[in-house]
């Protein structure tokens, strides 16, 4: 039986979200991983802003570009894949406005152009739980240590390659080539040098990414646990409604029925 629970907004301030970063190589299913985690706790349907779990991606901190950087993206040749590509400064910003429990505006990155999509931002409202997912959200320490729970989505590289290259055509615009060239000269290198090492972070890897059901059902579970517990401790506001048992048809879930339903996380449009 779902057993979801409802109780009226109180007056008293929301405790701090419970905080789990996501990472793992490209294309290694952490934003399906999320997704699903997300489905599992009864948030599937439950509109953006009325959300008690969120996800929302690294993707979206890209630093903007200079013409010459611009240029050299367009032909596959900028490293996306090197710490270097991300705004960490914004990064800790929106990571900090989200645990002290206030609502942010994010860029919205489109990966056809490589940029910020001018003019565009995305709201993040406050919620219990925060998924960050990205290649490198384990990276730097001081982001490191604001997660409550690390998770790395372990996926043979010949899958991601395969995946990636698929998507990268599929959704993001790009040739078979281009997509080789920088997947062989920046993307799988830069993979070993700075995103590997970070594996050692984490709380639980997750091989086989989100196919592994066993390993997604136990994470949920614990998020429950963790969200029923903080609601019975005093002084509790409950922002919104979320599953904390699975119902026999999601126990039965399959994977592969949901996806294609699925949203990717906030402000990931391909
Ligand atoms: N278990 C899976 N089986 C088949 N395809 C998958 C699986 N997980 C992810 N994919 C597909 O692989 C691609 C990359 O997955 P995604 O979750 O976006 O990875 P990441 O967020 O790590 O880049 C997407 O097209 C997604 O639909
Ligand atoms: O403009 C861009 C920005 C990023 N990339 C590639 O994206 C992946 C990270 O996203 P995943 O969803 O985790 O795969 C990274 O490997 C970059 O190389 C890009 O190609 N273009």
């Amino acid at each position: 039986m779902s057993n979801s629970f409802s109780r009226k907004h109180s007056s008293s301030p929301a405790k701090k979200p419970f905080l789990i970063g996501v990472a793992g190589g490209t294309a290694s299913g952490k934003s399906t991983v999320c997704q699903t985690i997300i489905e599992r706790l009864g948030q599937f349907d439950v509109d953006q802003q009325q959300r008690q779990v969120i996800c929302i991606s690294q993707d979206s901190f890209y630093r903007e570009l200079t013409p010459a950087e611009s240029e050299k993206a367009k032909l596959g040749q900028f490293n996306f894949d090197h710490p270097d590509a991300f705004d960490y400064h914004l990064i800790l910003k929106t990571l900090k406005r989200i645990t002290a429990g206030e609502s942010c505006e994010i860029p919205v990155y489109d990966f056809k152009s490589n940029a910020r999509i001018e003019g565009k931002q995305a709201t993040l409202y406050p919620a219990d739980v925060v998924v960050f997912e990205g290649i490198l959200v384990f990276y730097t320490q001081e982001v490191r240590e604001l997660f409550d729970m690390k998770l790395f989505v372990d996926t043979d590289a010949d899958t991601r390659l395969a995946r990636r290259v698929l998507r990268d055509i599929t959704e993001r615009g790009r040739d078979l080539n281009k997509v080789l060239h920088q997947y062989t000269t920046l993307v799988k290198p830069a993979f070993e040098e700075f995103c590997l090492p970070t594996k050692k972070f984490a709380d639980v890897i997750i091989p086989r990414g989100a196919e592994n059901l066993v390993a997604i059902g136990l994470i949920v579970q614990h998020i429950q646990d963790i969200l029923r517990a903080r609601s019975e401790a005093p002084g509790f506001e409950r922002r919104r409604t979320v599953n904390f048992q699975l119902s026999p048809e999601e126990e039965d879930l399959d994977f592969s029925q949901h996806r294609q339903n699925s949203e990717p996380c906030l402000s990931r449009p391909h």
